[in-house]
């Protein structure tokens, strides 16, 4: 390491969180609605599809084992920086996490983000929500620099496209004739404007669909959020696979929600019961591919993303047309809305 590399002395994972039990779904809910133009209606219908699952989102646990896959890896590699774990929207959140490194010493951290596509809330919010935590902590806080986006990265590619041949095995289809659809978050039109959040979901589906033969895909949308007059990203997963079912039956299907990390409750109420239960009301086979979670390729490129940043070596690995993504944020990266200012944060 030379002289003008930054000594990162540890490593924060930044997540989104999720509640813990029945009593946190609604002071969880309004944080993640905090700012956001989306009904209350919207909110207690959301509320219902945790407490369908007891009240617990796996969010906090897969990113407990996230944790420890990255630690060990770490391990292994020689990388010697200690771990820690900020969330926006539960606990740990960001404040304690960070006071809790500036009393452990740290000055400058490389950051982690759960999210793969660049958008307001995988990307800028997140910076935002750093900076509040630093402001917050005070004298003292460390720096926090976010690793680059990793949608493109050989390991997460080879990991999805290995993701979607078990989940094509597990209902003996053919990916060279079977419909995949792609899921990511949608998100209103005046975010998507001012992001590469569709161009790079297109890009990472195109990829994995090529690696895995898959020659039939589309990327479709989930979770919406917002008042029905409202330009959300479309088509909406549900609305997708009534449209091509009705053009031509299609038999069996693979759904694979690219745009999420871990099988979070998003995942498992709108995929795995809202479109199975359509897929299973039209004789559709349906099988839901798998998200990176904590298969070691995943685990493998978070460490690269970590060690180009602790090298001088220029060379970032991508896969496809787009290139490699910045290591640091432009000043109107990921803005919300055209009138929003730009504030300078965690880069
Ligand atoms: C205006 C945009 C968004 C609204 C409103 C919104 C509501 C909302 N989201 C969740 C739960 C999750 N969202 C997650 C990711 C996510 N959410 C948005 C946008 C809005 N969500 C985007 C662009 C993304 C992808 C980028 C990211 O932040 O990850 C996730 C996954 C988080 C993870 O770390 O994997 C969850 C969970 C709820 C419950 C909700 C309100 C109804
Ligand atoms: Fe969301
Ligand atoms: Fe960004």
């Amino acid at each position: 390491m030379s002289d003008t590399t930054p000594p990162y002395d540890s490593f924060l994972l930044v997540s989104f969180g999720g509640p813990e039990g029945p009593d946190d779904v609604i002071p969880f809910l309004e944080n993640v609605l905090r700012g956001k133009n989306v009904p209350r209606e919207r909110m207690m219908e959301v509320v219902e599809h945790y407490q369908h699952f007891g009240g617990v989102s796996p969010i906090n646990e897969q990113n407990r084992q996230l944790l420890a896959a990255i630690k060990s890896e770490f391990k292994e590699s020689g990388i010697e920086l200690p771990v820690y774990w900020g969330n926006r929207n539960w606990d740990p959140y960001f404040e304690d996490t960070l006071r809790q490194m500036r009393d452990d010493g740290c000055k400058r951290s490389l950051a982690f983000f759960t999210s793969m596509f660049s958008s307001y809330s995988g990307c800028r919010q997140y910076r935002e929500n750093i900076l509040a935590a630093q402001t917050a902590v005070g004298e003292g806080a460390p720096a926090v620099e976010k690793v680059r986006m990793g949608f493109n990265h050989p390991l997460f590619i080879e990991t999805l496209a290995e993701n979607l041949r078990v989940a094509a095995q597990s209902i003996d289809a053919d990916l060279a004739t079977t419909q995949v659809l792609f899921t990511a978050h949608s998100i209103p039109f005046s975010m998507s404007d001012h992001c590469d959040y569709e161009r790079q979901l297109n890009e990472a589906c195109r990829l994995v669909a090529d690696m895995a033969g898959a020659d039939r895909w589309k990327l479709v949308y989930q979770s919406r959020s917002g008042p029905p007059q409202q330009p959300w990203l479309e088509p909406d997963v549900c609305d997708a696979i009534t449209e091509l079912d009705d053009s031509s039956p299609l038999g069996s299907l693979i759904v694979m929600p690219i745009g999420f990390v871990s099988d979070h409750m998003e995942v498992l109420f709108d995929l795995d019961e809202e479109a199975a239960d359509l897929c299973k009301s039209r004789d559709i086979k349906m099988a839901r591919a798998a998200t990176a979670g904590v298969s070691p390729k995943f685990v493998s490129m978070i460490r690269e993303l970590v060690q180009e940043r602790l090298s001088d070596d220029p060379m970032r690995r991508a896969l496809g047309d787009l290139g490699p993504w910045h290591d640091v944020c432009p000043a109107d990266c990921c803005l919300y809305t055209p009138q929003r200012r730009p504030q300078v944060g965690a880069s």
